[in-house]
């Protein structure tokens, strides 16, 4: 049996790359409208309805205005949008009990990318009781310029974005809301993100004091420890030892993430978390999500 897949928004970034790892599947159909309907009502009203699940690949507000188009098709929506509202299941199946959530639901939220890798350091901690929830969090992060979508990488192709630089200055990324939800925090983190002169690749880390936590010393061992033992058996997360340096760019065109604990060995910790953007951020998340909304192994069309 073949399950027909709608993906709204194939031909942005996401939206090929998702496409990229279905078309190949023999347990997948396609469902698409021609290029030049692409942003026509009426027939990608006609694409949901053929579809068994969607997938929104669009700005947050074409994605609010797709789901009233969608009907009763099942969406995974990769945008913004609906990350924190009641009704929607959020699309992250490395939180506690929630690939069953994500197998029942009929509207899934997927995850954002610097929410990926801050939730995956995040929760872990604060489910052990080594960060309490109401800490103050730091975190900062480097994206590939994909993570800008077409705008940002024609600025990139064509040589007038600076090979590096700040933004969201002013600590209201469009992120926080789902980390401070899903990473378990009741205090706002302070995160600054950056974007490089790369095109996919994604590094977040987390940077503790660990040593002026409540309780017992969080020292080092015991965070990298409950990292372990969260991921134990994860298909796509692992811990790992860090070298001298760390690449964002390692995990490039796959769904992986790897998490390592670096500092002083006792105190002064940091996190980090390295992803693809496009992969684990989106893209591959999407499908992983896909992939257990349709009971199919989970590491289909993945790697
Ligand atoms: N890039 C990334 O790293 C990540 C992106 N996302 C999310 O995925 C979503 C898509 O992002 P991304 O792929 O980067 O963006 P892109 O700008 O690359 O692609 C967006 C696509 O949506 C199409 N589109 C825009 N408005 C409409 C509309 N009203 N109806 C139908 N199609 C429309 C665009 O068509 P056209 O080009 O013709 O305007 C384009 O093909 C965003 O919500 C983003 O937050 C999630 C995680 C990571
Ligand atoms: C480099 C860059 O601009 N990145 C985007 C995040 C990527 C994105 O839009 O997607 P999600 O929210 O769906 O993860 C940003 O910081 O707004």
């Amino acid at each position: 049996m073949t399950t027909a897949v709608f993906i709204d928004g194939e031909s942005g970034t996401t939206g090929l790359q998702i496409r990229d790892r279905l078309e190949a599947r023999d347990d997948i159909r396609l469902v698409s409208v021609p290029t030049e309907h692409r942003k026509d009502a009426a027939a990608r009203k006609d694409a949901f309805a053929e579809a068994d699940v969607s997938i929104l690949c669009l700005p947050d507000d074409a994605a609010r205005d797709a789901v009233i188009l969608a009907g009763g098709t099942r969406i995974i929506d990769a945008s913004t949008a609906h990350r924190t509202a009641a009704a929607w299941v959020y699309g992250m199946p490395e939180l506690p009990g929630q690939r069953d959530r994500i197998r029942d639901a009929t509207r899934v939220a997927n995850v954002g990318c610097y929410a990926t890798g801050s939730i995956a350091m995040l929760r872990p901690l604060t489910d052990a009781g080594l960060v309490p929830h109401d800490h103050g969090v730091v975190l900062t992060g480097v994206s590939g310029y994909t993570g800008g979508g077409k705008a940002l990488i024609a600025e990139y192709e064509a040589g007038t974005a600076p090979d590096l630089y700040l933004y969201a200055l002013t600590q209201s990324h469009k992120h926080i809301p789902e980390i401070m939800k899903y990473g378990g925090l009741t205090r706002k983190p302070l995160f600054q993100p950056m974007v490089a002169n790369f095109a996919q690749g994604m590094m977040v880390q987390l940077h503790l004091h660990a040593d002026l936590l409540p309780g017992e010393i969080a020292g080092h061992a015991r965070i990298e420890a409950a990292l372990r033992d969260f991921y134990h058996g994860d298909p796509f997360v692992s811990v790992e030892m860090a070298g001298d340096r760390i690449d964002p760019q390692a995990t490039r065109d796959t769904n992986r993430m790897i998490l390592s604990v670096q500092g002083d060995g006792a105190g002064r910790v940091t996190v980090t978390a390295v992803l693809d953007n496009l992969g684990k951020g989106a893209s591959g998340t999407a499908v992983q999500n896909l992939n257990i909304m349709i009971g199919a192994k989970e590491t289909a069309g993945l790697t």
